[in-house]
């Protein structure tokens, strides 16, 4: 038996534990419930039941899917910073797992469901982001167990050696990233996530930044960077992008307009896409709710230089959705004037007055801290935290209704 918790039912004054799932009602899981007296061991059903395994079902599932290099791991960390709290890797476990676990997030890296290792894929001659080269099974699997409640054995990828190392053991957190290149490929997972994110950089910015990160900090040199790219890009037009169509939000990153044929990828332009209708989410929006609105907020309250600061936020229609898209063009001078910004924003989930300034400060030597990728990525792990309150409080409320009815 899977014990899972320990209660005390003050009505029989004894102890019970709690087995495997064993069928769905009322949305959750239902677990044999196991009574222990002193004198015996008796097996029955009760409400109770029902209570416990609501209780045992919270893991939020979300998932962020962008090319490698893309930031995730930067938004990552902007995310469990929401929550407080370092997030680390397993104590005492592989030191080369790409797992990273805070108190309330556990967030796991989808390369470690590659099926093929770093020589199986050569020989094979596919990618990591060939379909073949992953096991989608098993990555539903153990999404959905996580997500049941039940800890998982997860394999590990090693990106230091290439291969495939012994697996370690994940269990249910409260919120459950999944973080990689497929989140969103395979039905079955894609089913299972509570909110999905697309950071959506095209291939200028992309490029820049390959260039700044494998040149000066990895010893790559131009053309192979450039062979890398090109390299990635039919199975990245194949199986990495057409996910953007079933995210709840897109992170959209694009050279700037301010700047006529700039494309450098210093100053960039970044559209935040969210989707309407989703439950639990509420999509951000600039002084007037589902108005068209053009807004240059430099002048007496927010300090620009060259090129200025542009925002944007409007209705529009993406992949045949509904959506509301906030839009930065340009950098910020000083990140403590923020707040300006932040004040003529609504629906940003904050708990109080200046957090999304307050975030950015903290974390102002993270890539993209002066300009709209690091402020809309702070937002957005603001309204997932929204999301998670309400998605537990509508979980606390279902069983009580259910008595109630
Ligand atoms: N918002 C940003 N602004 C500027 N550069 C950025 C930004 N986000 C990421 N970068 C650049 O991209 C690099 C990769 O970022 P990060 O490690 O967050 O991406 P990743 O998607 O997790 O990468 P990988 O999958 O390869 O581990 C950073 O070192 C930085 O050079
Ligand atoms: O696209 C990637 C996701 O991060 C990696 O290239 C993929 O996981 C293969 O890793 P490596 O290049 O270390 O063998």
């Amino acid at each position: 038996m899977a014990v899972c918790t320990v209660y005390t039912n003050p009505s029989l004054n004894s102890t019970f534990s709690v087995s495997r799932p064993t069928k769905t009602y009322l949305g959750f899981q239902q677990r044999q419930v196991f009574f222990y007296s002193t004198s015996r061991r008796t097996s029955r059903r009760t409400t109770s039941e029902i209570t416990c395994s609501a209780e045992e079902s919270k893991t939020v599932v979300i998932g962020l899917a962008a090319d490698s290099g893309c930031g995730k791991s930067t938004f990552m960390r902007r995310l469990t910073s929401v929550f407080g709290g370092a997030a680390e890797p397993p104590k005492g476990g592989n030191p080369d797992s790409n797992t990273l676990i805070s108190d309330t997030t556990t967030v796991i890296c989808l390369d470690d469901y590659h099926s093929l290792d770093r020589t199986g894929r050569k020989e094979k001659g596919v990618t990591a982001l060939d379909p073949r080269a992953n096991n989608f099974d098993l990555m539903y699997e153990q999404v959905k167990a996580l997500k049941d409640g039940i800890a998982v054995d997860k394999p590990i990828y090693n990106h230091v050696s290439g291969l495939l190392d012994p697996p370690e053991l994940i269990k249910p957190p409260k919120i459950l990233v999944i973080e990689g290149l497929h989140p969103m490929y395979d039905a079955r997972v894609r089913d299972l996530l509570d909110f999905s994110i697309y950071l959506d950089i095209s291939n200028e910015v992309k490029f820049a930044w390959k260039i700044q990160r494998d040149m000066a900090e990895r010893g790559h040199s131009l053309e192979s960077i450039k062979a890398s790219i090109e390299a990635r890009k039919p199975d990245f037009d194949a199986y990495i992008d057409p996910q953007k169509q079933y995210a709840d939000a897109v992170i959209e990153v694009l050279p700037t307009q301010l700047i006529p044929g700039d494309n450098e990828g210093k100053v960039l332009r970044v559209r935040l896409i969210m989707k309407e209708g989703v439950k639990f989410f509420n999509p951000v929006y600039l002084f007037d709710e589902g108005s068209t609105i053009s807004w240059i907020p430099c002048g007496r309250k927010l300090t620009c230089s060259y090129p200025g600061i542009k925002f944007f936020y409007g209705p529009d229609a993406y992949f045949g959705h509904e959506v509301s898209v906030l839009e930065m063009d340009g950098q910020f001078d000083r990140l403590d004037e923020l707040i300006y910004v932040e004040s003529h924003l609504s629906n940003i989930s904050t708990k109080f007055y200046g957090e999304v300034t307050q975030q950015m400060l903290k974390h102002s030597d993270f890539p993209g801290s002066n300009n709209g990728t690091g402020f809309f990525q702070t937002i957005t792990g603001l309204k997932i935290r929204d999301l998670y309150e309400q998605i537990i409080a509508s979980k606390a409320a279902a069983p009580l209704e259910a008595k109630k009815s």
